[in-house]
């Protein structure tokens, strides 16, 4: 039973607007209502929102919604939380934003999308390793560079996952060289185990692609306590790349390169709350990992100087993969502009270039991104000294056995 002054008909509604302040007026009442209010104001949305929507598709001699349709759902929320004014706000950007998008899509598109490794170089007899290889960037990358020939190392922690793909890039390049190795950048003795089988394996080691990542995850620790973000992106290749680097030296010319990300603009190291535990927040625990892979990259360039061993990091640009599973915002905003990022093979492009591009020696220790193609020469942020991240406590405790 609907209270007479709840009742939108006696509200009265000529108009869409007037709908809305109707409706307004309705809510205020039926708020103070106790018990049936929630029966009421149900009724109340509907009805007046049904009569609202006759009223303008019989002016506009527009096909009616059925009551149930999405959009029909998505007004009535906006009726419910938002005053008029934001509702018109509302209103002019959902009109004018497929507008924008649809003009600003080239741009966007050859922003976000642009630029392809040129290089023709063939990597016949050279050994390559690629961290994370079964999905996303990492997969591309160790596919191209089984394409020119090289043997590629699948570095996983998941050795089914890697054993599919390297079936796959085997069948597609014809490149039998592609191995698997288990990897697990969350446990110091996984990467430990990796590189002592590796280097009994291999007398060579040309190119390291320190590729794999996690973002935004839940706070956790790896098997060391070290925060997850911190353990796995940045420590892990740390110690990787130090139990790897004498037979990169031995191989000498040979590349390091580290993926990071845009992010790190958003990066500070917190020297006082390495592990998150004073505070936490899943992104910018992702970002401070990713300024902490450049601050090691220059600092590593600077110690090999002169050891033919260059390394570079980059921004792969936004791409389309795995990245963003622990967020369901970022998997919805990935789902719907997936027209606009980046597929995997082209996120790939910035870490080949660094890989494979001739005369990059005098470059060590840069940062690349492939924004515009020009592969932008970037300052870390100068956020914080590289030789004290690295004689600070991070590679202490990695070094720690
Ligand atoms: N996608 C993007 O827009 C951007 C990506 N990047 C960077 O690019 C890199 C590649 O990411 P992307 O391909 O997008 O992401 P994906 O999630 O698709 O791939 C990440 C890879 O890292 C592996 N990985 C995660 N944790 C570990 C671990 N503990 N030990 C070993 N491997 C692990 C994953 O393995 P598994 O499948 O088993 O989980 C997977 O193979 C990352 O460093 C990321 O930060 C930077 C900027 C933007
Ligand atoms: C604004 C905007 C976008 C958002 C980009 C974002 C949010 C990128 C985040 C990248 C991350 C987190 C990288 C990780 O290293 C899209 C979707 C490209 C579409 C075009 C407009």
């Amino acid at each position: 039973m609907i209270p007479k002054a709840l009742d939108p008909r006696e509200c009265g509604i000529c108009c869409v607007s007037g709908a809305w302040f109707s409706f307004s007026r309705g809510l205020a009442t039926a708020r103070s209502l106790p018990g049936s209010s929630r029966r009421a104001l149900d009724y109340i949305s509907h009805t007046a929102l049904l009569q609202a929507a006759v009223l303008y598709y019989g002016v506009s001699g527009r096909k009616s919604p059925s009551r149930s349709a999405p959009l029909g759902r998505l007004a009535l929320l906006l009726q419910l939380y938002l005053s008029p004014g934001e509702m018109i706000g509302v209103l002019l950007l959902l009109f004018f934003l497929p507008l924008l998008l649809y003009i600003a899509a080239p741009q966007i598109r050859k922003m976000l999308s642009s630029g392809v490794c040129t290089s023709t170089v063939q990597l016949l007899g050279k050994v390559a390793v690629v961290t994370g290889a079964n999905t996303g960037i990492g997969k591309e990358t160790a596919k191209e560079l089984a394409q020119r020939g090289a043997r590629v190392y699948l570095a996983c922690r998941d050795v089914q996952k890697g054993e599919l793909v390297a079936r796959e890039i085997q069948t597609v390049t014809g490149n039998q060289e592609v191995l698997v190795k288990k990897l697990d950048l969350a446990d110091t003795k996984s990467i430990r185990a990796f590189a002592k089988g590796f280097l009994a394996e291999e007398k060579h080691l040309h190119i390291l692609i320190n590729n794999a990542g996690v973002m935004m995850c839940p706070y956790s620790k790896t098997a060391d306590g070290f925060e997850m973000h911190m353990g796995v992106n940045h420590l892990g290749h740390f110690l990787l790349t130090l139990l790897l680097l004498e037979k990169l030296k031995e191989s000498a010319p040979s590349r390091i390169v580290n993926v990071s990300s845009f992010a790190h603009h958003l990066g500070r190291i917190h020297f006082h709350n390495l592990q998150g535990e004073k505070f936490y927040s899943a992104g910018l625990a992702y970002c401070h990992s990713k300024l902490a892979n450049i601050l090691f990259t220059r600092e590593l360039a600077r110690r090999l100087k002169g050891s033919s061993v260059t390394t570079y990091s980059v921004h792969p640009g936004t791409v389309n993969s795995e990245l963003v599973r622990h967020s369901s915002v970022m998997r919805w905003m990935w789902r719907l502009f997936s027209f606009f990022i980046k597929t995997p093979q082209q996120g790939a492009q910035t870490s080949l270039y660094c890989a494979l591009t001739e005369g990059l020696e005098s470059l060590s220790g840069n940062h690349f991104s492939s924004g515009s193609w020009q592969f932008k020469i970037e300052m870390a942020a100068g956020l914080v000294s590289v030789t004290a991240m690295w004689h600070g406590c991070l590679p202490r405790l990695v070094m720690r056995q």
